[in-house]
């Protein structure tokens, strides 16, 4: 039996400091998502899309408790019966912001969240953001998936937690730069791979400072094949997967089954 879902990955720049300019960007992507060509089941969009790594200033801008992004997105996808995966934006709480993860089903309601657990000191964010503390789960047309940010794919043990937990897929928004490319591409197949789950990663593009973004967003099965894969441009990368294949490659090499949990280290 197939399971087919229709993708679309929302490649875009980010004007760091920007959040009007970005949504603007955002709305004028999500529109060309649903009108032109065939109409995705789900959307996915990068790390941070409001704010960008405005880090200095980000207590001003993140959106607090995530109010506006969340009426904007509940109302996107009702209307337009699509799941988003809304990338992540700068979240402000009462305890500081976090870097967090919304997701919508057709009907416009939250179902799932998720705040980035693991903070990348290289671009200073352990300074000016908190982490969250739980993995980030939710259910699309019946089918579990996780969630991870970025970083978080460098840990292969948390793509492990949400396989365990039933995860066919991953969703990955990313702001991830340059010179980095091969970390991405290997990183992300490995997940897949190990896994045996697709991996859907969604990284921006364009350059902000003295840092550029190579985009390269794409879409992994679970054989470690990319099956789509941008460039370096502003796109919309569509593509459309099959979760029956997650068993099938399941039950052809039974890792899961092989797994001698007792012999790992985990702390
Ligand atoms: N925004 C991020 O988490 C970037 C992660 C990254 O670039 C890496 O190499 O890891």
């Amino acid at each position: 039996m197939t399971k087919k879902l229709r993708l679309a990955l929302l490649q875009m720049p980010i004007d760091a400091g920007r959040p009007e300019s970005n949504k603007k960007k955002l709305e004028a992507l999500l529109e060309e998502a649903v009108s032109a060509g065939e109409k995705p089941d789900a959307i996915l969009f990068p790390e941070m899309w409001n704010t960008g790594y405005a880090l200095t200033e980000i207590d001003k801008l993140a959106d607090r408790n995530g109010e506006e992004t969340l009426a904007y997105l509940s109302a996107f996808a009702q209307t337009h019966g699509v799941y988003l995966i809304g990338g992540s934006i700068a979240e402000g709480r009462e305890d500081g912001v976090y870097n967090t993860m919304f997701a919508m089903d057709r009907e416009g309601r939250a179902i799932g969240q998720y705040s980035k657990i693991h903070l990348f000191r290289l671009m200073d964010e352990e300074k000016y953001l908190k982490a969250g503390s739980e993995p980030g789960e939710l259910v699309i047309e019946g089918e579990r998936a996780g969630m991870m940010i970025c970083y978080d794919i460098r840990f292969p043990e948390l793509a492990r937690t949400l396989a365990l937990g039933g995860a066919k897929l991953l969703f990955v928004p990313a702001e991830w730069p340059n010179p980095r490319l091969h970390h991405w591409r290997t990183l992300l197949t490995a997940r897949a791979i190990e896994n045996q789950m697709y991996v859907v990663a969604c990284n921006r593009m364009g350059i902000s400072g003295e840092t550029s973004f190579f985009g390269h967003s794409m879409v992994i099965d679970p054989w470690g094949e990319i099956i789509a894969e941008a460039g370096e441009e502003e796109t919309i990368l569509r593509c459309e997967i099959d979760l029956a294949l997650v068993d099938e490659v399941r039950s052809r090499i039974p890792v899961f089954e092989d797994r001698r949990p007792s012999l790992y280290r985990l702390d």
